[in-house]
């Protein structure tokens, strides 16, 4: 048996019977356990793809067992949802290897007396497949959608609603892959070109490198990386990882040499790090955020870019520091539901709920009015969230121009690096199906004279 399965089985004991977040669990074996690159590569795509899929793994265990999954041992549950991953989605895996290599963890884990069950179930899933799908769906299309594509009612439903039933699938579709990976370089310590020539001559064809138009410091990775922080370039502080729609926030945000900017939801500072390079690290940026420890992050991300600007906060960004009308601009980056990460964040879709939905609303309304007051008149706020959900974006600013006059959306400047994705609106949706980014809303607000 191939150790990569092994750990993958003991990977997802801990995030199905522990509650362990997927990325703690597999960094965790990863550590264990001494593997190759390519053992490595199969390990984390058993393990995310599995937690992606759960919801359509147990529904094949349902259609194909004696017993529901939820019925089932767990560790056997977990050993069904490699084998059936395999079969499923894995076309470089021959079925007889996906089949008895699961049997084999089922003996090799006290589960001895069931191998039989596994081997049963994962030889019919193999034979019903030569004829057809084996997974069988429902008529309605919310419920069919979330089974076949592995999602709650809930997130498909809030799609359908504001995409229409075709882009929901596509994005259900997109949310399932692999993430890309994509690095920005910091122009006070090096070019684009300097880290693409760096990155090339350590590549040996392991993943291909291209640059993210037309976002100016964005270089996008595909393949297999191995370690982050060994690439070329990172410890120097040639660049920092960070997806090319969050770069787009703060070319949104426009911050200026010698300006005043307080970044009210700062940790672990991807965002602060971008406004200090841009300003060309001149002028003041106040990094808040209320995790102290991760706030500590951006004290390190600041260190490494070799970034004097950045001051930290720690508090709470609901409360009264004392920032009254001291900021040119204002970012928050708010706390939010993340649906426009579920490629990175597997957990996101099972632990998400739409109650949770809700307090998020409360406290992102909170962080909006206070830090409003933050603003110099004449100034500018930025307000960004990493999801797809109109409670949290939209609606939210809407609601919050409707109560406060002295607020209007500001469009961004005609040679802005944001102006092909702003909406007639002026807020910006950045839809991962269209550009090829993280799902996110932005939208520029400036507080009258
Ligand atoms: C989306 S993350 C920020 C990511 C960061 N801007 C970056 O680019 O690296 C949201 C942050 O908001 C912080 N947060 C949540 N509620 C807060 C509050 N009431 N005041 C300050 N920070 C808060 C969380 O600790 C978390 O670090």
């Amino acid at each position: 048996m191939s150790d990569s399965r092994q750990l993958a089985f003991v990977a997802l004991r801990q995030i199905y019977q522990r509650g362990a977040y997927t990325d703690v669990a597999l960094d965790r074996v990863l550590h264990d356990g001494d593997l190759d690159l390519a053992d490595r590569g199969l390990l984390s795509e058993l393990v995310y793809g599995v937690v992606r899929r759960a919801r359509s793994l147990d529904a094949l265990i349902d259609q194909l067992g004696k017993k529901k999954a939820r019925q089932q041992p767990p560790d056997l549950r977990a050993i069904l949802h490699l084998g059936l991953y395999q079969l499923r989605y894995l076309d470089r895996v021959p079925d007889s290897a996906a089949v008895n290599t699961s049997v084999e963890l089922a003996k090799n884990n006290e589960l001895k007396r069931l191998a039989g069950v596994v081997n049963g179930i994962l030889r019919q899933y193999s034979r019903l497949a030569e004829e057809g799908d084996p997974l069988v769906l429902p008529e309605n299309a919310i419920a069919r959608l979330s089974i076949l594509h592995s999602y709650p009612d809930w997130i498909v439903q809030l799609w359908v609603e504001q995409f229409g039933t075709e882009e929901a699938e596509r994005l259900c579709e997109w949310f399932n892959r692999s993430p890309s990976l994509d690095l920005r370089v910091n122009p006070l310590n090096a070019t684009l070109e300097d880290v693409e020539r760096a990155l090339n001559e350590e590549n040996n064809s392991r993943f291909d490198l291209t640059c993210v138009l037309p976002l100016p410091q964005a270089l996008r990775l595909r393949g297999k990386t191995g370690a982050i922080a060994q690439l070329p370039g990172f410890k120097q502080g040639w660049w920092t990882v960070q997806d090319s729609s969050a770069q787009l926030v703060v070319h949104l945000l426009d911050p200026q040499p010698g300006e005043v900017i307080i970044d009210a939801c700062a940790a672990p500072g991807g965002k602060t790090t971008h406004i200090a390079e841009l300003m060309r690290d001149r002028g003041t940026i106040w990094a808040r955020d209320r995790a102290e420890k991760r706030l500590r992050k951006v004290r390190a991300n600041a260190q490494r870019l070799q970034l004097q600007s950045i001051q930290l906060s720690p508090g709470d960004s609901c409360d009264c520091p004392p920032f009254h009308q001291t900021a040119d601009r204002v970012l928050v980056d708010a706390p939010c539901s993340g649906l426009g990460t579920l490629h990175r964040h597997p957990d996101i879709r099972w632990r998400q709920t739409p109650e949770k939905l809700d307090e998020l609303t409360t406290l992102q309304n909170q962080l909006l009015s206070q830090t409003a007051l933050w603003v110099k008149p004449g100034g500018i706020l930025v307000y960004a969230t990493c999801t797809l959900n109109p409670a949290e974006n939209e609606t939210l600013i809407q609601s919050f121009l409707d109560t406060h006059a002295d607020w209007t959306i500001e469009f961004p400047s005609a040679n802005s690096i944001a102006t092909p994705f702003a909406s007639p609106d002026g807020w910006i949706k950045v839809l991962p199906t269209q550009h090829h980014m993280d799902g996110f809303f932005m939208v520029k607000l400036k507080k009258s004279l």
